[in-house]
C-alpha cells in the first residue's frame, strides 16, 4: 500500500515537471493551485446578474429573460460551453471571464435558433479603458469576436475566426451598456459569414460599431499547428 502511494506520488511529480516544461504558465502559483488541487471546483455561471451590473444591464437582462419564456430565445450560461465544445477544458476559461466582477467584461448572451442570431448585453468596466473615459478598441473587438463566434459555433461546431472587419463609428463610454447583435448571414461549405452591430443599450439609438466576419469550420483532417 505504502509502496503504491509512493509510486503514485512519484508519477504525479514527473507529470507535473513535464507539464511545467511544456506549459511554463503551470508554474504560476494560482494556476498551480488550481491545476494540482484535489478540491472539487464548482463552476459558477458568470452570465447572471451580480452587484456590479448597472440598472440598464439589469433591465435589458430582464427583457431578454422574458423573451426566453416562449422558448424562442435561450440564455447562454458562461461556463456551459458543452453546446460548443464537447469536452470540458477543466481549468481553461475565456479571458473575458478572468476579471473580478465589474472590472472587465460583464456580459450575457442570448441565442435565437430560428433566426440564427446571438445578442450580447455588454458592460465594459474600468480595466478596459483605451482613450480616457472610453472602451479600448481591442476590448470592443474581443466582444464582437466572442458574440459572432458563438453565433457561428452553435450551428457550425468547432470554428475559428479567419477574418474580422470592424468599423468603429462612435466611441463607447466606459461602464455604459451596449447591445451586440449578430447574425449568421450564409454558410458556404466550411465558411460561415456573419455580421454584427453594436448599439447603445436600452434605446439602441447610437450605432457604435459595425462588423462582418468569416469563420471557418475546422477540418478534422488538418492539424492546427
Ligand atoms: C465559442 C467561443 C467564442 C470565442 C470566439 C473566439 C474566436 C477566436 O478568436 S479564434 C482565434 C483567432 N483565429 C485564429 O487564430 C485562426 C488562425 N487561422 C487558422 O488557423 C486557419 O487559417 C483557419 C483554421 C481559420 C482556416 O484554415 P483551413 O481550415 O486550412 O482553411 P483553408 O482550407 O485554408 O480555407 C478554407 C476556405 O476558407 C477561405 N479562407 C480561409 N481563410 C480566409 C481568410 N482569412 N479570408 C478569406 N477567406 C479565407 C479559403 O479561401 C477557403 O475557401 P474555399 O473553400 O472557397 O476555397
Amino acid at each position: 500500500m505504502m509502496r503504491s502511494c509512493t509510486a503514485a506520488l512519484r508519477t504525479l511529480r514527473v507529470l507535473r515537471c513535464r507539464l511545467e516544461g511544456a506549459f511554463p504558465a503551470a508554474r504560476h502559483p494560482v494556476l498551480a493551485r488550481r491545476w494540482f488541487s484535489t478540491e472539487k471546483v464548482i463552476p459558477k455561471d458568470q452570465a447572471l446578474p451580480n452587484p456590479s451590473w448597472s440598472k440598464d444591464l439589469r433591465l435589458l437582462f430582464d427583457q431578454f429573460m422574458k423573451k426566453c419564456e416562449d422558448g424562442s430565445w435561450e440564455r447562454l450560461p458562461s461556463y456551459k460551453n458543452s453546446k460548443l465544445v464537447k469536452e470540458q477544458l477543466s481549468q481553461a476559461q475565456l479571458f473575458t471571464r478572468g476579471y473580478e466582477d465589474g472590472l472587465g467584461f460583464e456580459y450575457v448572451m442570448f441565442y435565437n435558433d430560428d433566426e440564427k442570431r446571438t445578442v450580447c448585453l455588454f458592460q465594459g468596466g474600468p480595466y478596459l479603458q483605451g482613450v480616457p473615459g472610453f472602451l479600448h478598441g481591442g476590448a470592443i473587438a474581443t466582444m464582437i469576436d466572442a458574440t459572432v463566434g458563438v453565433c457561428a459555433a452553435i450551428p457550425g461546431g468547432i470554428v475559428m475566426t479567419a477574418n474580422l472587419n470592424i468599423n468603429f463609428k462612435r466611441p463607447i463610454p466606459l461602464c455604459s451598456v451596449v447591445v451586440i447583435n449578430s447574425q449568421l448571414d450564409k454558410i458556404e461549405g466550411r465558411k460561415l459569414f456573419l455580421s454584427c452591430d453594436v448599439r447603445s443599450g436600452v434605446d439602441e439609438k447610437i450605432l457604435y460599431s459595425e462588423a462582418t466576419s468569416l469563420f471557418i469550420k475546422l477540418d478534422p483532417e488538418k492539424s492546427l499547428t
